[in-house]
């Protein structure tokens, strides 16, 4: 069966790396936004001869409100042309944070995205995707093959480099998934904090019962958006003594000044993984996701 994986150029570099991990042949779309903001979008193989029977697309799903008409218009050509297999590769997944009407009258956007995945691919691949009120990907996006991978243990290899037995903290108690995966990879000892959001950009953050005086402590958590929920985190931590506070995150969204408020809480390092491509990156995904191409067809 022909396999091949397409990618854009802004993605060009974590793509390749994919590409190479998986044997696959890599192409770019090219992708023109017209002056009233259309998309047009043209595909190599009209050059290099027919479709693939398995095609592999690499989107992550950051900013993700143009990205999703381009998978919207990919897939539905590439099915028109014969493609039998259609794979997602989405690192970061979109709109799984509005997962219930936190206020009455608004829109559960994850199950309606997950849905609208799920009627373009036969398999969505991602990385600690937001899942904090249910327990699987299929509960989102309705497929059989809805795999989500974990960034923690990469994460985790990283910081034992990095660190002398620290203490690895999610900022809140969802964040227990990561750290524990984490903890469990290393033998570092791990908790979670517990955070009250009352904004986008106002979050408290309490201490765990655990001592933190003169500690290294990382902090871990799926995604950095507004930074808030890291600097609140970090600004506790460093009242109560710890020695340095560093931050190991999944997805590096860092919207805005993000990165301004996480250093001005006292901050020492950030790493993250490639799903979103950010300065920040210190840990290729590749591997991980090639295995789970590989099991997959
Ligand atoms: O950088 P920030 O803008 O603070 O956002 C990052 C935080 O947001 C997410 O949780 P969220 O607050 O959505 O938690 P919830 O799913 O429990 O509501 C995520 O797990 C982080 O903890």
């Amino acid at each position: 069966m022909t396999r091949a994986l397409l990618h854009f150029q802004d993605e060009a570099a974590p793509a390749r790396r994919l590409a190479e991990a998986a044997g696959l042949p890599a192409h770019a779309v090219e992708r023109h936004r017209f002056p009233d903001e259309e998309l047009k979008l043209r595909l190599p193989f009209a050059e290099t001869g027919a479709f693939p029977e398995t095609l592999v697309l690499y989107r992550s799903l950051d900013r993700p409100n143009d990205k999703l008409v381009e998978l919207l218009l990919l897939a539905r050509h590439a099915r028109r042309q014969g493609v039998t297999r259609l794979v997602l590769v989405a690192p970061y997944l979109a709109y799984m944070r509005q997962d219930i009407a936190f206020h009455p009258g608004e829109i559960v956007s994850q199950t309606i995205v997950g849905g609208f995945l799920a009627e373009l691919f036969d398999a969505v691949i991602t990385v600690d995707p937001h899942l904090h009120r249910i327990e699987r990907l299929d509960q989102a996006i309705p497929l059989e093959h809805a795999i989500a991978l974990s960034g923690a243990p990469r994460l985790a290899a990283l910081i034992a480099e990095k660190r002398h037995a620290p203490l690895l903290l999610g900022p809140d108690e969802e964040a227990l998934q990561w750290v524990r995966q984490a903890g469990e990879a290393t033998g570092f000892e791990v908790g979670t904090c517990r955070k009250t959001r009352n904004g986008d950009r106002d979050v408290q953050v309490e201490l765990p019962d655990i001592a933190v005086a003169g500690r290294q402590v990382v902090l871990m958590d799926d995604v950095a958006s507004s930074g808030h929920t890291v600097a609140r985190a970090a600004e506790a931590l460093l009242d109560a003594g710890a020695a340095s506070v560093d931050v190991a995150i999944t997805h590096a969204l860092f919207a805005g000044d993000a990165l301004a408020v996480i250093e001005a809480a006292g901050v020492g390092e950030v790493w993250s993984t490639d799903c979103i491509a950010h300065g920040s990156n210190a840990i290729a995904m590749a591997p991980v996701l090639a295995e789970a191409l590989a099991a997959l067809y």
